[in-house]
């Protein structure tokens, strides 16, 4: 009996082992087990999802509209009516997309030059959007800087421009606009776009990690301060969706992108078009009883990476039937 047990206790640590390596293997990025087939389940739409005219009449701002996911936003919001204003450090860049979008969906695409670390250029830079457009109704902070990086190599300056451009750039933007707004008495949507690790803190991109949960605090903070002068304030959380500005920063080699997309419950990045959907409901009148609200919008990423039992996705049925039948022996304790 006992050497039956002992048998079957080893065959069991056998299988379980191989799983193992298969995991590691996985991780590591040879051929995997799940092939992200589950990606079929939930395919990415990519028009826009609210009706046309949604953002009729009403001024958009965002911050590193010229590229990437903020490029996705003005996009949207400008097919949906919205006269937007893009702002960042490279005008080339901005005009070249003011003009693309603007060309594409008939609506007028501002660019103003602008480095959000430096609180002078941010009150330059709202001088120019109230001679453009007057002040806007909708503000998307979404401009950051980011890369990896092992703590130890860190040096004071690459903190400081980390931070410097989330969080305080974040913070001066939402300031001289909400000053300015609440002296003219006019209501506004601020979205801030963090991160999912702005919540549960992150090694290799601890600058980043720091100043997204700054930005946090300082929106769920103002949400609930500034409601009395019509301003929401409301936070999305992406996971991995593929823009240049990311991934060379973050996975110069490409070497980590199986491993992510095989951590993803929905079997795949996110896409532009889909968090511009997002953030345009959200900085819609849609949205209008949204304040103060954290958006993890991540294909399940976040509760996939927390849980401590989710690599048991890949235990086979015949792997459980023998670990069912362990368990199922055991009595007492
Ligand atoms: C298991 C792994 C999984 C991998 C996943 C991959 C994909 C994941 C997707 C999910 C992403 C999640 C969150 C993403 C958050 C983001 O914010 S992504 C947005 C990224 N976009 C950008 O960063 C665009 C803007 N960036 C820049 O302009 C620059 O990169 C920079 C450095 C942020 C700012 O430029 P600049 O002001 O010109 O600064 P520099 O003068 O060049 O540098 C300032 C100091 O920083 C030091 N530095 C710069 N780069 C590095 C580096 N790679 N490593 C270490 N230090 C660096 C630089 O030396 C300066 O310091 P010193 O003066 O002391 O030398
Ligand atoms: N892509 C992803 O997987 C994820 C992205 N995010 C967040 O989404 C947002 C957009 O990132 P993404 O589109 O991927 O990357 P991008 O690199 O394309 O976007 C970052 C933008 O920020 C602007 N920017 C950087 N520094 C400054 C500065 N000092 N002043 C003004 N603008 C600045 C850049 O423009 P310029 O160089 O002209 O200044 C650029 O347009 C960021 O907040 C990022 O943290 C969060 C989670 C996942």
């Amino acid at each position: 009996m006992a050497a039956r047990v002992v048998g079957r206790t080893g065959r069991l640590a056998a299988v379980v082992r191989s799983s193992a390596v298969r995991l590691q293997s996985r991780l590591h990025g040879s051929t995997g087990l799940r092939s992200g087939s589950q990606a079929n389940f939930f395919p990415p739409l990519e028009d826009a999802m609210l009706p046309s005219g949604s953002f009729n009449n009403r001024m958009a701002l965002i911050t590193g509209g010229g590229t990437g996911l903020g490029r996705a936003m003005t996009a949207t919001l400008s097919q949906l009516g919205a006269q937007c204003i893009i702002a960042s450090r490279k005008l080339d860049v901005l005009q070249r997309t003011a003009e693309e979008i603007s060309s594409q969906t008939g609506n007028k695409v501002h660019a103003v030059q602008c480095d959000v670390r430096d609180p002078q250029a941010v009150s330059q830079c709202v001088d120019q959007i109230e001679a453009l457009t007057g002040l806007p109704d909708v503000i998307i902070n979404n401009a950051a800087g980011n890369f990896v990086c092992p703590s130890e190599r860190l040096s004071p300056n690459a903190w400081k421009t980390i931070t410097d451009i989330v969080l305080n750039g974040t913070a001066f933007v939402t300031l001289e606009l909400g000053k300015r707004l609440i002296q003219n008495q006019k209501g506004a949507s601020f979205l801030a776009i963090t991160t999912i690790y702005a919540e549960s803190g992150s090694g290799f991109v601890v600058p980043s990690a720091s100043a997204k949960a700054g930005v946090e605090a300082l929106y769920k903070s103002l949400a609930a301060e500034w409601g009395r002068y019509g301003h929401r304030f409301n936070i999305i959380q992406p996971g991995p969706i593929r823009t240049k500005g990311a991934f060379s920063r973050l996975d110069p080699t490409g070497a980590f992108e199986k491993a992510m997309i095989d951590r993803i419950p929905t079997g795949r990045l996110g896409t532009p078009a889909e968090i511009a959907n997002l953030a345009a409901y959200v900085s819609s009148n849609y949205a209008s009883w949204m304040s103060g609200a954290v958006i993890r919008f991540d294909g399940g990423e976040y509760v996939s990476l927390a849980g401590e039992f989710n690599e048991l996705r890949s235990v086979t049925p015949d792997q459980w039937k023998l670990l069912e039948a362990m368990i199922r022996k055991t009595k007492g304790s």
